[in-house]
């Protein structure tokens, strides 16, 4: 014999229970035997209680009572439910006259909820001709007189089950209201939170069968509640007591008590979908997975008590005062944490008893309160409970670190000492959050990074499409998932929580939409994004100003930007403080030398206490490509700089780089990472650019390049034979003071020479320092292009995903 019980959901109006007819036919034609046990179908349950609750504060029900009926008959023409109903009226009407009810006036309303479930599937059943017969569980469980919440009286349950299934048997299939009881003056009791689920395994254990089949809305047991955590997997298999552990720690599906009976007889329970025939849902069994399970679940509806005084250091019987004045009003505590200085304790307790348990504390410590003993007895209500269960603390810190680093502090948290769970209460608004950080971080699946690049012109574009192209690849092997769910230029945002595809550039054309900061801050927060990070690939000081928002707000930072790490030495100074205030990371690799290692390698050695004494080169990409070319062939001016600008190694404007600006700040920045405190204005620049060009927009500038051919011509000219033009960048001066001498100038150096022999787009940096003595380090390599830049950037997100 298998027992089958259908939970509400899979009873509703519509699909849902014709569905679970189809379930009962057709394994009644497969020969199976099965005895059904029924939920109240849909939101039945809830319907009733309000209609209740409005009878009792003498608000109008009657309207709400009727479309209920409605919704029970619904096209169920042939069924009868002229009882019921008519029960229904006099309870509400009674309750409304008096204005009040009891719990077992509230029993004898809901039960009617899986009486009408039960009559209605047996009808359905019987016009299938099938031997359905619908059993009242009244008459077969017989609890104690706890109304709301009844204990069952086993040895009498027992034997009258096993009485009625003989009396039934055969073809019979009998239809069992679960949920409802009755006390032994045949008075009707309810079992309380899952209480369906509970007549369902008394009746397995009382009737020995092979299996449980609880039919759900869901495939079967997930590591996390799918609706919140989109990655969650679901088990195929896990042991009684892994399960009992979950029902403990609020896995919704299943509650500790129901199965305790299973336990008991050792009979399999299978978690199914009443929707999914072809899914085999989760089995559990007694016998426990190799290498354990690990699983989220949460509570909700629980609020953290908390309470404070300075008189309770070290003060006996504290805490026994606090649990004896809760226990004598019934209210269990759940989640415990105190301080080591018993200066303060905080407890969760079910939310719709925190009021009384506040109430009962101050009573309890009222003349603490007087000699200021006891300062603070709090009730936090917007918090939840989750629980990791199979985890341990030789591995929280990885979920704690990731919690953190997302800005979730928990508000307290604790474990067990010999089994492996850790509960932590949170803020409800971070439940979504946290929940999708921590699963991100237990479970080997991948960790989503989720990315908002600022930015789609030639590097970002480029970048874009790189992470794009790369993203399967890094997810297989990095266990690394980047979603890119905001793509923003100066007007428009594209935003897409899973993700944006190819088609990125026409949709943020066609349905971008224009934006402030805090739209795609809200955006991240209202679909709990996690590790969250900003790329700043724009070249504009407006965009710098939200640095200090995003980190506030939980993100990291990438940026091929250069303005940020050059406006004042103060700025500098306060950007790395929020930085480190919140724990957040700021990476800009491509500032300088575009894809080459160069801040890295000069940070390392600053860090490492290496002296370093001087730093020279050639630091821009495009006028290396520019003095290279034109050094060595015998071609305009300003052709070369066109070329230059075609093939994108220039700043979107370029007179940023011929003016010296772009080097002054690749060498300011350079100096600040050696803890220099220069300004810009302290760079000496030799600007390229002549007086009369410099005013003016851009493509004004663009349209009078020739201009610059008879002064370069004339520079060129007048050079040592084998001599070549460099545009170079110089720190230099006593590096150990507070500034050093920063210089970025036009020279002419022999061709033979390491700088004369550069080529190309390329850059070189000399690093000279104490140790290394006159043999600089050189790094030399393409140093701009939006393809080698992209990449660099592309780098800097890995870290960062690496840190987190
Ligand atoms: N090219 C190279 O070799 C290297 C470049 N870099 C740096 O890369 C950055 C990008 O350069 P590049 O791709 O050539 O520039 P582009 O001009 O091609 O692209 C700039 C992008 O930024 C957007 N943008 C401008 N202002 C804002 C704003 N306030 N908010 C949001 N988006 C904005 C633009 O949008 P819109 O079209 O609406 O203006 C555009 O999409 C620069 O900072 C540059 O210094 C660094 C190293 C090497
Ligand atoms: N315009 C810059 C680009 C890289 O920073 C350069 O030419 O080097």
């Amino acid at each position: 014999m298998k027992v089958l019980k259908f939970g509400g959901k899979s009873l509703a109006n519509g699909k849902g229970i014709l569905t679970v007819v189809d379930i009962i036919e057709d394994k009644v034609k497969k020969g199976e035997q099965i005895a059904v046990v029924l939920s109240a179908r849909g939101n039945t349950t809830d319907e009733l209680e309000n209609i209740l609750e409005n009878a009792k504060d003498n608000l109008s029900y009657v309207e709400q009572l009727e479309a209920f009926k409605k919704y029970q008959v619904s096209d169920f023409v042939n069924v009868d439910f002229v009882n019921e109903f008519e029960t229904l009226d006099k309870l509400f009407e009674g309750v409304s006259l008096l204005g009040d009810y009891s719990k077992r006036i509230k029993d004898q309303v809901l039960s009617q909820g899986e009486v009408l479930s039960a009559k209605l599937i047996t009808q359905l059943l019987q016009e299938k001709n099938i031997n359905a017969n619908f059993t009242d569980s009244r008459s077969l469980i017989i609890t104690d007189a706890q109304f709301g919440d009844a204990q069952p009286l086993d040895k009498l349950s027992k034997d009258n089950v096993i009485d009625h299934f003989k009396k039934h048997n055969g073809t019979t299939v009998n239809i069992v209201t679960g949920f409802i009881a009755a006390n032994a003056k045949n008075e009707t009791t309810t079992l309380g939170r899952n209480g369906s689920n509970y007549t369902a395994s008394l009746l397995a254990n009382y009737l020995e069968a092979d299996e449980l089949q609880n039919f759900t809305h869901v495939d079967g047991i997930y590591t996390a509640n799918p609706d919140l955590v989109q990655d969650a997997i679901k088990i195929e298999k896990l042991s009684f007591s892994e399960a009992n552990e979950l029902a403990y720690f609020g896995a919704n599906i299943l509650h500790a008590k129901t199965i305790i009976p299973l336990i008991e007889k050792g009979i399999p329970l299978r978690i199914l979908n009443t929707f999914d025939h072809k899914n085999d849902g989760t089995l559990i069994t007694s016998k426990s997975s190799e290498k354990g399970i690990k699983s989220l679940s949460v509570l909700e509806n629980v609020a953290l008590i908390n309470l404070e005084g300075r008189g309770l250091l070290g003060k006996a019987g504290v805490d026994a005062r606090i649990f004896r004045a809760l226990a004598h009003k019934n209210i269990s505590v759940s989640i415990i944490s105190q301080g080591s200085s018993e200066r303060g304790i905080g407890f969760i307790v079910d939310a719709d008893q925190a009021k009384e348990a506040k109430l009962v504390l101050e009573q309890e410590f009222e003349a603490d309160f007087h000699k200021q003993d006891v300062s603070v007895i709090s009730i936090e209500k917007e918090v939840s409970v989750i629980s990791i269960i199979g985890q341990d603390l030789s591995t929280f810190h990885k979920p704690y670190n990731a919690l953190i680093k997302n800005q979730i502090i928990p508000l307290l948290f604790n474990n067990t000492v010999t089994g492996k769970n850790v509960s932590l209460v949170v803020q409800k608004a971070q439940l979504h959050r946290a929940l999708n950080v921590i699963h991100g971080e237990i479970f080997e699946i991948s960790k989503k990074i989720n990315l908002a690049v600022f930015g789609h012109g030639l590097v970002g574009g480029t970048l874009i499409d790189q992470i794009l192209k790369s993203a399967k690849q890094i997810e297989k092997r990095k266990k690394i998932k980047l979603n890119v769910f905001a793509v923003a230029n100066s007007k428009k945002v594209l935003l897409e929580k899973n993700g944006i595809d190819v088609d990125w550039e026409n949709k943020v054309k066609e349905v971008g939409e224009p934006y402030q900061l805090k739209d795609i801050v809200n955006y991240a927060n209202d679909n709990h994004l996690e590790n969250l990070i900003a790329v700043d690939n724009t070249a504009s000081q407006d965009f710098t100003n939200n640095y200090l928002d995003l980190i506030a707000h939980g993100f990291d930072l990438v940026s091929s930007n250069k303005v940020a790490n050059t406006l004042s030495f103060d700025f500098y100074k306060q950007l790395r403080s929020a930085l480190e205030q919140n724990q957040k990371q700021y990476l800009y690799e491509t500032n300088v030398g575009a894809g080459l290692p160069l801040i890295d390698t000069i940070k390392l050695l600053h860090l490492s206490g290496e002296n370093i004494t001087r730093i020279k080169g050639v630091f821009s990409g495009s006028l290396s490509y520019l003095f290279n070319t034109f050094s060595q062939e015998d071609r305009l001016f300003s052709e070369v700089l066109q070329e230059a600008i075609d093939k994108g190694f220039t700043e979107p404007d370029p007179r940023e780089d011929l003016c010296g600006n772009d080097v002054g700040r690749k060498l300011l920045i350079l100096a600040r990472e050696l803890d220099l405190s220069n300004e810009f204005v302290d760079v000496n620049i030799h600007n390229l650019i002549p007086e009369n060009l410099r005013k003016g927009e851009a493509t004004e500038f663009l349209n009078s390049l020739s201009a610059l051919d008879s002064v370069y011509q004339k520079v060129k000219e007048q050079q040592k034979p084998n001599h070549v033009l460099r545009y170079i960048g110089d720190l230099w001066g006593d590096l150990s003071q507070e500034k050093g001498t920063l210089d970025v100038k036009l020279i002419s150096v022999p061709q033979s020479s390491a700088l004369g022999q550069v080529k190309g787009s390329d850059s070189i940096f000399e690093i000279y320092t104490e140790s290394y003595g006159d043999q600089p380090i050189v790094i030399q390599g393409a140093g701009a292009g939006s393809a080698v830049t992209a990449r660099g950037v592309f780098g800097d997100i890995l870290r960062l995903t690496e840190k987190r």
